[in-house]
């Protein structure tokens, strides 16, 4: 008898970190039923045939939440195995330029600061993000000062 060695589904996901202008994160709760029912995650959904990541997050912003984005720098892609399911995440920062964002996919919507991110459940992989946007959100700062004390110096 040959044995077969179960390989899990893959998913490839493009996924949004998307800021407001009071510098805050949108993340919205997954619906109850279905896989990782429950758990809060940024949004973003599959890349389909032929598009690029970008497409996608502007497409799947759309749909699941109806609002318009810029899709920014690359944050983090993670690939992570989850004992059913294999899934890569190509992360990026995204801002809001229209509409108000509505829970048309999920059960639930909210705007976060960065620190209170940790309050919430997500899915193990984005445990990662997590550490990659207060990383990201450290060295954007330390920039800053290094400029203003440039700036003050010259001066
Ligand atoms: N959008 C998103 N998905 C995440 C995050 N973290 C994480 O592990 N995932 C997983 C959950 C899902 O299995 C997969 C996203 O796939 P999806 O949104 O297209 O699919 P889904 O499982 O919600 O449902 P379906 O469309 O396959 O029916 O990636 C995250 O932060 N955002
Ligand atoms: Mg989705």
């Amino acid at each position: 008898m040959s044995e077969t060695s179960a390989v899990p589904p893959h998913k490839i996901i493009g996924v949004a970190v998307i800021w407001n202008d009071q510098e805050q994160i949108l993340i919205d709760r997954r619906r109850p039923e279905g896989v990782m029912g429950g758990l809060w995650e940024f949004p973003g959904g599959k890349i389909e045939p032929g598009e690029t990541v970008q497409e996608c997050i502007k497409r799947e912003i759309y749909e699941e939440l109806g609002i318009e984005i810029e899709v920014r720098e690359h944050l983090i892609t993670i690939d992570h195995t989850y004992t059913h399911l294999r899934v890569t995440l190509t992360v990026h920062q995204c801002r809001l330029l229209t509409g108000i964002p509505q829970p048309l996919e999920c059960d639930e919507i909210r705007w976060v600061n960065l620190d209170e991110l940790e309050e919430f459940a997500f899915p193990q992989a984005n445990i990662q993000i997590i550490a990659a946007l207060k990383k990201s959100k450290r060295s954007k700062t330390a920039g800053k000062a290094e400029e203003i004390k440039l700036l003050t110096t010259d001066n």
